[in-house]
């Protein structure tokens, strides 16, 4: 609701309009005069209460729900209420909730969202409905300054897969992480799902299945829809960031190369997961006093979040270490459903987008393979000896106690991030790593984990290495920026940013990267970053120099602190 610098707000609407309205909303902290003012009196019980004293009750209420997903539908309905009181209580508590709103449980939320639907946010654009798109998305947005919208069309949500229109909650979760951690007003992003159907027979089935009930549209018609709607984006929000969240490996990156010239867009999977683990990485090496280029990197899972990290690591090993493409690209093994990506696989098992990196069959004379002539991890992790072994699979537990051993037999600090969401996905527990390598391994997650204890009895905090700590700021420096473009310099001035944070630079035993509690502070400064850097390079439209870029951000960040208001039924704010 508030700004740092503004403290006033004038609002048009009043009575039961305001109190239901979860933007407008400041339930028992109205003031007795605006009660007065907005007809309130009668509506709430006498006592004026403060942000602070509604975050203890909200708090107490929260508590008393056992089962995370039963928190997560507390908050859900908190946000329905009363924006700046649910903000309000994530940011005292962030490292408690982020896991109930975001990964891991906000993945069972959308796994269930037909059976838990109480009502609708943002805003549903339907493959059948498509001739109305424009007037379904002007409804939605009219009388609004829309600076984001955050799009899935939910077909790779998290590591769960396709969930057809629940996947909205991925969509309304990374927004609400955009506010919390990024400082983007809430009243200024969208969360879009695109319903192009599902291939989810479990929700196909199900009669209470609140999508569309279809299979998933594809080839020409969905490129049409879609071409619909950024279309719509660019036309009436020109100045807007379009975020793609989950959508599958046939569509992510490809979608952001066809946009990526005409509209300021982002993917998520590929460029944020990207950009944390390039940063995760530079600390990594940063304790084992190497560099990025030196490493051998095994990366499981070359879909859309492994292909995006190893473009990502390679694009960061040519702009720090100065290696050329072919070297950087030299690093990478990349494995799949068939194994280690290699030239003698062929077109039917090997997708066009990982050309750069197959590797040639003569690498491997003598290796292991299976009856397919297919080559698996640990024999992968016998020849290669990788430094770092990367997990973007979902296939749980694919980092066996062979393959850790293996690893950490060839190298004295095993660098080991598996990245698959929600929790129960990881490719190894960390604890387990931890136990195999003798406290060795180096670290990080994508969903939240429990420290581990040493050999010498200290605890090692284990890095999440989620693109959330990340991509708020990677977003808010181009929003604030109005950037043509958010560049592959910008992201890597985030990550070069994100990285100098990293607690193991002063402390080799500390956490890879900042903890999930200084995310907003973190977020901030990669924001900082992105925008110094899209001044720098002239990808900025506004007119600021570099040096003022850290008060223009501080003063313009959304916080969750209720303004004073001033009833103002022609001018105020809330009539649309
Ligand atoms: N930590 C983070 O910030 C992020 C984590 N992720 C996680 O990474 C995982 C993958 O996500 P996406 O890349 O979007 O999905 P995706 O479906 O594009 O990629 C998964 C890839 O793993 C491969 N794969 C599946 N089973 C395998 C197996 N048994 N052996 C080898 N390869 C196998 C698939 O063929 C596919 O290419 C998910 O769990 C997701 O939650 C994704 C984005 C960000
Ligand atoms: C974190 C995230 O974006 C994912 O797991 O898909
Ligand atoms: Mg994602």
């Amino acid at each position: 609701m508030a700004t740092a610098t503004n403290r006033v707000l004038r609002v048009a609407i009043r009575g039961d309009s305001i109190l239901t309205h979860p933007r407008f909303n400041k339930g028992t902290a109205f003031t007795h005069s605006e009660r007065k003012a907005f007809g309130l009196n009668g509506r709430l019980p006498y006592r004026v209460n403060t942000l602070e004293e509604q975050c203890e009750r909200a708090y107490d209420q929260l508590s008393t729900r056992g089962e995370p997903i039963r928190k997560n539908t507390f908050m859900q309905s908190l946000k329905d209420q009363n924006w700046v009181l649910y903000y309000g209580l994530l940011s005292r508590h962030v490292k408690e909730l982020i896991p109930i709103i975001y990964t891991p449980t906000q993945g069972d939320a959308i796994a269930n969202y037909s059976h838990l639907f109480r009502r609708s946010e943002g805003l549903y654009l339907s493959f059948p409905e498509q001739d109305g798109m424009e007037e379904d998305f002007l409804e939605m947005t009219r009388g609004r300054d829309i600076q984001l919208f955050v799009v899935t069309d939910s077909e790779a949500i998290l590591g769960i897969g396709d969930q057809g229109v629940g996947g909205i909650g991925i969509a309304t979760a990374k927004s609400a992480i955009y506010t919390l951690l990024g400082g983007m007003d809430p009243s200024k992003t969208l969360p879009v799902v695109l319903d192009v159907g599902t291939d989810n027979e479990r929700l196909l089935n199900d009669n209470l299945y609140v999508g569309w009930p279809n299979k998933r549209v594809r080839g020409k018609a969905y490129d049409r829809f879609v071409d619909r709607f950024v279309q719509l984006v660019r036309k009436h929000y020109p100045h807007s960031l379009l975020h793609f969240e989950d959508f599958g490996v046939g569509n992510a990156q490809r979608l952001l190369d066809i946009y990526r010239n005409q509209h300021t867009v982002f993917n998520d999977d590929v460029q944020g997961t990207g950009a944390v683990t390039l940063a995760a990485m530079m600390s990594a090496v940063g304790v084992t006093k190497s560099k990025l280029s030196e490493q051998r990197y095994v990366v499981y899972g070359a879909g859309t979040a492994g292909l995006g990290i190893t473009k990502q690591l390679r694009d960061g090993i040519m702009a720090i270490d100065k290696l050329s493409r072919e070297a950087a690209n030299a690093r990478f093994f990349l494995l799949d459903r068939h194994g280690l990506v290699k030239q003698s696989l062929g077109p039917a098992k090997i997708r066009d987008a990982l050309a750069e990196f197959v590797r040639p069959d003569d690498e491997w004379a003598g290796v292991p393979t299976n009856a397919d002539g297919e080559v698996g991890l640990l024999d992968v992790v016998r020849h290669v000896k990788p430094t770092v072994l990367i997990g973007c699979s979902t296939h749980a537990g694919a980092f066996t106690e062979d393959v850790v051993r293996a690893m950490a037999e060839g190298t004295e600090r095993p660098i080991i991030f598996p990245l698959s969401n929600p929790s129960r996905l990881v490719e190894v527990e960390p604890e387990l790593a931890n136990a195999w390598t003798n406290g060795k391994a180096l670290m990080a997650t994508g969903s939240p984990f429990p420290p581990c204890k040493m050999p010498n009895g200290k605890y090692y905090d284990i890095a999440e290495c989620n693109n959330a700590l990340i991509y708020p700021g990677l977003g808010y420096g181009a929003m604030i920026t109005q950037a043509r473009t958010l560049s592959d310099t910008m992201i890597i001035a985030g990550a070069r940013r994100l990285a100098a944070l990293s607690p193991a630079l002063a402390d080799p035993d500390s956490a890879l990267l900042p903890d999930f509690s200084d995310a907003r502070q973190v977020n901030t400064e990669v924001a900082i970053a992105v925008a110094e850097q899209a001044i720098a390079e002239g990808s900025a439209t506004i007119d600021w120099d570099r040096e003022e870029v850290r008060d223009r951000i501080a003063e313009r960040q959304w916080i969750p602190e209720y303004p004073d208001f001033i009833y103002d039924p022609v001018h105020g704010e809330g009539s649309t």
